[in-house]
C-alpha cells in the first residue's frame, strides 16, 4: 500500500531563503503524526505544499500515492485541512454549518444529513449540534471544524497547531477525538506542544531551518536518547555514597542538586545494564534510607531541544 504520506526532496525556497529543504518523508496509514520544530523552521509552508495551496521550488508530494500537485481537485479528495484559527459563520448552528460545507464540498442530500449525524456524533457535538456555533467554546469550534475537514471521508488530515489556543479541557477533548480519528484517517499536525504529541502521535519528525532532523516513531525516539541518568534521593546527606560509587567501571559523574525540595543525588553512568543490577545492591549495603530510586527517561520536550541543538 502506499504511504499516506510521502515527500521526496521536497523544497521551497523564497529568494535566499530555504524554508523547505530536500524533504524526504514517509508517513503510513492509520498514524497520528506529529510535525514539530521551532518558530520559522517551515512547517507551514511544508503543510502548504503537501495540500497543494503552494508550489515546490523543487521535490515532489504525494498523498496516498498520488502526487500532489498545485489546486488539482483529485487529490484534494484524499485530505481534509483544518486551519490554526479556523474561521465560522457565528449565526449557523453547528449541523447547519456542516450542512453547509457538505455542499461546498459538491456533497448531495440526504448523503450530508447522513454524514453530518455520524460527525457529530464522533467529535461529540451532537448535544450541542442545534446551537449556534457563535455561543461555542473554542474547543468545540476546534471539534467542529475537525468535523468538517472529516465531511468528505479524506484518508489524511492535516491539522495545523490544533490545541494551541485550547484551555486544559477542551485540549483534552480534541486530543481524545485525534486519538479517535486515526479509525478513520491518517492525522498529520503540526504542534508547537510536545506533551500533546507524547500523548497522542504515533510518529514524528523534527525539522528545523527547513531541513528534516530526525524522524522515527516517538518509542524509539525515547529509546535513542534514552539517558543513563538515576536520581536518588536518601533521607540523610548521600555525598559519601557518590563518593564511593567513583571506582565503579560505569560510573562516569555525579551531582547534587535539589529536586522538589530535596536534595537528590544524579549519577551518570556509561554501562546502564551493569548499573542497574549494582546500584540496588550499594544502596542497600550503605545503611542510608532511600527515600526515592529512579532510572530518569528524558521527555520528549528534552529530546526536542536535544535534536535541536546539537545537529
Ligand atoms: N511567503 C514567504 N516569503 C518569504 N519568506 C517566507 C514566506 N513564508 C515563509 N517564509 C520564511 O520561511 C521560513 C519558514 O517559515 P514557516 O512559516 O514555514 O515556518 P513555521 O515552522 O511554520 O513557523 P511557525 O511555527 O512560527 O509558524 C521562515 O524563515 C519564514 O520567514
Amino acid at each position: 500500500m502506499a504511504p499516506a504520506i510521502k515527500t521526496e526532496g521536497l523544497t521551497k525556497r523564497f529568494g535566499d531563503v530555504v524554508a523547505v529543504d530536500k524533504l524526504d518523508l514517509s508517513i503510513d496509514e492509520r498514524a497520528v503524526f506529529g510535525f514539530l520544530g521551532p518558530n520559522g523552521a517551515g512547517k507551514t509552508t511544508t503543510v502548504k505544499m503537501l495540500t497543494g495551496l503552494s508550489a515546490p521550488t523543487e521535490g515532489k508530494a504525494y498523498i496516498c500515492g498520488q502526487e500532489v500537485t498545485q489546486g488539482s481537485v483529485e487529490v484534494r479528495k484524499n485530505f481534509g485541512f483544518l486551519p490554526d484559527v479556523p474561521a465560522f459563520y457565528d449565526w449557523m448552528t453547528g449541523e447547519e454549518y456542516l450542512r453547509f460545507a457538505g455542499e461546498l464540498y459538491g456533497m448531495t442530500y440526504p448523503g450530508i444529513n447522513k454524514r453530518a449525524a455520524e460527525l457529530l456524533e464522533l467529535v461529540e457535538l451532537k448535544k450541542a449540534s442545534k446551537r449556534k456555533v457563535g455561543g461555542y467554546s473554542r474547543g468545540m469550534k476546534q471539534r467542529l471544524g475537525i468535523a468538517q475537514a472529516m465531511l468528505n471521508h479524506p484518508r489524511v488530515l492535516f491539522l495545523d497547531e490544533p490545541t494551541s489556543a485550547l484551555d486544559p479541557i477542551g485540549r483534552r477533548d480534541v486530543l481524545d477525538l485525534i486519538g479517535r480519528l486515526k479509525e478513520e484517517a491518517t492525522v498529520f499536525m503540526s504542534t508547537h506542544i510536545l506533551s500533546d504529541v507524547e500523548r497522542v502521535c504515533d510518529g514524528v519528525a523534527i525539522i528545523d531551518k527547513g531541513k528534516l532532523l530526525v524522524t522515527s516513531t516517538v518509542e524509539e525516539l525515547r529509546h535513542k536518547y534514552s539517558r543513563s541518568t538515576f536520581e536518588i534521593e536518601f533521607d540523610e546527606d548521600g555525598q559519601a555514597f557518590a563518593d564511593s560509587l567513583q571506582s565503579k567501571p560505569w560510573f562516569v559523574k555525579s551531582e547534587k542538586e535539589n529536586v522538589n525540595g530535596n536534595p537528590t543525588l544524579r549519577i551518570t553512568a556509561r554501562d546502564i545494564g551493569l548499573a542497574r543490577k549494582e546500584l540496588p545492591h550499594l544502596i542497600a549495603g550503605s545503611g542510608l534510607t532511600l527515600v526515592r530510586y529512579e532510572l530518569v527517561q528524558p521527555s520528549l520536550e528534552d529530546i526536542f531541544v536535544e535534536v535541536v541543538n546539537g545537529k
